[in-house]
């Protein structure tokens, strides 16, 4: 079967085909522009290509709740056009099939958990840590949502005290993604993140914070594994650094063998690699394709 796909980014945006494995049979990607030009590249894509489902996972913050009547809006964001624009009606109005709609870190983890690194597992967090932070919450075989959704991505952490750098976040200085997330390595450090030498201090300090906002989202929500994608975590030597974070700041408190013995498989890239999303996007289409049978 043919479902459609398309991971909206910031940046930009990816659309494909999958199959009801998610394997990715075709995909194309476009700069992110004014919301008719870059949907409407969207829907020429679509057009001829016979799909039975489409799946949407996007940037945010966006309406989830069926009930309301802005559901499949984008609601609040900085993105020049975007804010309060009818995404998802958009794309109805074009294709008589059924939709999935959700965040770009949800899909990411229902795509990990359906075909990843947590194949088979009910509850799964996913990170993406790259131009900002966002968090995907599977919990209970479902993606959270609740007021609106999880937004992880903006929690508070305790400061390094040898950081000096304030913070980009323009709602909280320094939240997590303020002084974690690609721009601040970047603003921090006077270069960027990608050439930074291995073994540069920034990673340290980069795996201090990330460590922190995992720590607490393991108390919080007691996820069974936790995936960090997103262009900083390209930097693979992150991974054992933020472990030994994880490590410290639980101290020995939750008492479970995949924190005790087992963070090398609880802490890990995607098992989709670059897919994470676009597969998402996929897993999210053939939800709602199952949903309408
Ligand atoms: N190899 C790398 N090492 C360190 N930082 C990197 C690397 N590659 C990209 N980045 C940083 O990651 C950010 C881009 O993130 P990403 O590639 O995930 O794109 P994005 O989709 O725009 O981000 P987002 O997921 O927030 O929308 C930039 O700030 C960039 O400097
Ligand atoms: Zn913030």
């Amino acid at each position: 079967m043919r479902i459609g796909a398309i991971e909206a980014g910031g940046t930009k945006f990816v659309c494909g085909i999958g199959d009801e494995n998610g394997i990715v049979l075709d995909r194309v990607s476009f700069p992110t522009e004014q919301p008719e030009k870059t949907l409407g590249q969207v829907i020429a894509y679509f057009k001829d290509k016979q799909v039975e489902a489409i799946g949407v996972g996007t940037f945010g913050p966006i309406d989830i709740d069926p009930n309301s009547p802005t559901y499949g809006y984008v609601t609040t964001t900085p993105k020049p056009g975007w804010s309060n624009y009818p995404f998802l009606d958009t794309l109805k109005r074009e294709f008589d099939v059924p939709f999935g709609w959700d965040t770009d870190v949800n899909a990411a983890a229902f795509g990990e958990a359906t075909w990843g690194a947590a194949k088979g597992l009910d509850s799964v967090l996913y990170y993406t840590i790259g131009t900002g932070v966002g968090v995907g919450v599977y919990a209970e075989g479902k993606m959270v949502h609740g007021l609106v959704h999880p937004e992880g991505g903006h929690v508070l952490t305790r400061r390094h005290p040898d950081d000096a750098y304030e913070g980009f976040c323009p709602y909280h200085g320094d939240c997590f993604e303020g002084i974690a997330a690609g721009p601040a390595i970047e603003r921090r450090w006077k270069v960027k993140g990608s050439e930074l030498s291995e073994d540069h201090p920034a990673w340290r300090m980069e795996a201090f914070y990330i460590g922190q906002a995992l720590a607490n989202a393991i108390l919080m929500i007691s996820p069974k594994k936790i995936i960090l994608g997103g262009g900083v975590m390209h930097q693979l030597q992150l991974f054992p650094l933020i472990r030994e974070e994880v490590r410290s700041n639980l101290n020995g408190y939750v008492n479970a063998q995949a924190i005790v013995s087992g963070l090398d498989d609880y802490i890990v890239p995607p098992g989709l690699g670059d897919n994470a999303g676009l597969c998402g996007s996929i897993a999210l289409g053939l939800q709602a394709w199952n949903q309408n049978r």
